[in-house]
């Protein structure tokens, strides 16, 4: 039981106080002491080291700090939460975890791997020891929509990133701008490239499907200078972000794809967006109403892209609406070529970033000169028919070879007669083995030659029968004029009409 005569006296407490003040005084210059010789003794990292695992384990949270990193900064997403995650997912096989989260979206090729709640994973940087984990808490909320009540879980979801405070430079300096970088390049190389659709109702979040498409530079038939002088091109072209800023242009590339098809055009593009990583929307201009829609589609695209225009031939009427001969009293309300050619280099062709236009056509005699004029289209590019130095691309994907001895009769073969890549990739197709598929490939080739041939007998024959009915009627119409002058008499010329 408490009493007053077992309390201590003033005296006692004031002496008491005295010593422990002197106590820790001298405490503190032994410890002092201790860490000018450990200073001298133990080098720095390791030093950090021993610090950091007496903290953990003797809870000395003083030399210890903490970054609570959110999912989220008020309502927008925050960024280091995001990059923290991808950065994490490349280091879960560190031998330091036990369990990891394994996840895969039903649309995606890869699992995602990552740590799992309250696990500790410890990443080590230029020598130092940071300890994530994961922290999540679920909690309830409360709804009250359409005056009805309903529970509704609301999960929050933080990282935790601990590390001694004397490195807290070092974290905030140079390893989040680390991780911020590692993940930007982990999101580049895992990136799967969208195809999406664009009309007049713009760009549909849900009709986007997977690229998916095989092609690549590599696997592409086409004239080796020309693949390298546009890979060139397209490397200088995203690397130019502050040339363009300098120079007043609009960061964007135009390209024109012209030739017979079958040649690759719609190969190419792909090649180009797996190239780049860049997504593709696919313009349909027969869903295009008025010049306005054209608008609300580049609004509605995203940076980093490619809008493709394809056999924009078909849509030649374009140049007759806009050739002043219809006499249209609102121009917005109608599809026309200046609309058109104010989306490729308009004001509003401006609004993004990286974006790459491609218009293709089998006919590129038929396009408007407004629309392939120079400065349009910055790059013009060719895809002809098949050449021997692409077949020898087309024998290597198809048939995994570099060589045989029917590749010169064949390559000779090709210089004869016009056939498309795509002719060759499918007599390619037609078996796994090289003898067969070859043997098949040079009859096609050999009657290709021989129609060809016989082609041009019955076009010559022909020609031949025409200039002769041609040579008929002229000598004709002399007789007709001789008789007529003479009846004349030499009178000038009556006017029928
Ligand atoms: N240059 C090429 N290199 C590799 N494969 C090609 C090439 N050209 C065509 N092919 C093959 O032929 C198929 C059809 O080619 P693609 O659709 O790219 O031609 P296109 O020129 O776009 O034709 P179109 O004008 O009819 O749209 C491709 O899927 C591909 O397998």
């Amino acid at each position: 039981m408490f009493s007053l005569s077992k309390m201590p006296s003033t005296t006692s407490v004031l002496s008491a106080y005295t010593t422990l003040t002197a106590s820790a005084v001298l405490l503190r210059t032994l410890v002092s002491e201790v860490q000018n010789m450990t200073n001298q003794l133990i080098p720095k990292n390791l030093q950090d080291k021993i610090l950091s695992k007496v903290g953990i384990f003797m809870g000395n949270y003083s030399s210890q700090m903490t970054l609570i990193i959110e999912e989220n900064n008020g309502l927008t997403p925050n960024e280091i939460f995001e990059a923290s995650k991808f950065y994490l997912s490349t280091i879960v096989n560190h031998p330091s975890l036990q369990r990891v989260k394994i996840s895969k979206a039903e649309k995606e090729r890869k699992f995602s791997v990552n740590i799992s709640k309250d696990e500790k994973l410890i990443d080590t940087f230029e020598g130092v020891e940071l300890i994530w984990e994961l922290k999540i808490v679920e909690s309830q909320k409360t709804n009250s929509d359409d005056g009805y009540l309903s529970l509704e879980k609301v999960e929050q979801i933080w990282y935790e990133l601990s590390f001694l405070k004397s490195n807290r430079e070092m974290v905030l300096k140079t390893y989040l701008p680390f991780i911020l970088e590692r993940s930007k390049a982990i999101k580049e190389e895992n990136k799967v490239i969208k195809l999406s659709p664009l009309g007049s109702y713009g760009w549909q979040s849900d009709v986007n499907v997977n690229l998916d498409h095989p092609s690549t530079f590599d696997t592409l038939a086409m004239d080796p200078q020309l693949k390298q002088k546009l890979m060139d091109d397209l490397e200088r072209f995203v690397r130019r972000r502050d040339y363009y800023r300098r120079v007043g242009k609009a960061w964007k590339r135009g390209y024109l794809l012209y030739g017979p098809p079958g040649t690759g055009k719609s190969s190419l593009i792909a090649a180009m967006a797996n190239y780049l990583k860049f997504d593709i929307y696919d313009m349909e201009l027969t869903s295009v109403h008025a010049n306005s829609d054209f608008r609300t589609m580049l609004a509605s695209t995203k940076n980093r892209s490619i809008i493709v225009i394809e056999d924009i031939d078909c849509t030649i009427e374009l140049q007759n609406r806009d050739d002043g001969s219809h006499n249209y009293k609102d121009s917005e309300s109608q599809v026309t070529l200046s609309g058109l050619l104010n989306f490729i280099d308009g004001l509003w062709s401006c609004c993004g970033d990286e974006r790459i236009i491609v218009f293709t056509t089998n006919f590129k005699e038929r396009l408007d000169p407004a629309l392939i004029r120079p400065g349009r289209m910055d790059m013009h590019i060719h895809m002809s028919y098949c050449t021997p130095s692409g077949f020898k691309i087309l024998a290597s994907n198809y048939l995994g070879i570099k060589n045989h001895w029917k590749f010169g009769e064949i390559e000779e073969l090709i210089t004869e007669v016009n056939v498309t890549p795509a002719e060759i990739a499918e007599e390619l197709m037609k078996s796994d083995h090289a003898d067969i598929a070859l043997d098949e490939l040079s009859s096609f080739l050999n009657k290709k030659k021989e129609d060809c041939k016989s082609k041009i007998v019955v076009e010559n024959e022909a020609d031949k029968k025409g200039d002769e009915m041609n040579k008929e009627q002229t000598d004709a119409k002399d007789m007709r004029k001789r008789k007529g002058n003479s009846r004349r008499g030499g009178r000038s010329r009556r006017k029928i009409f």
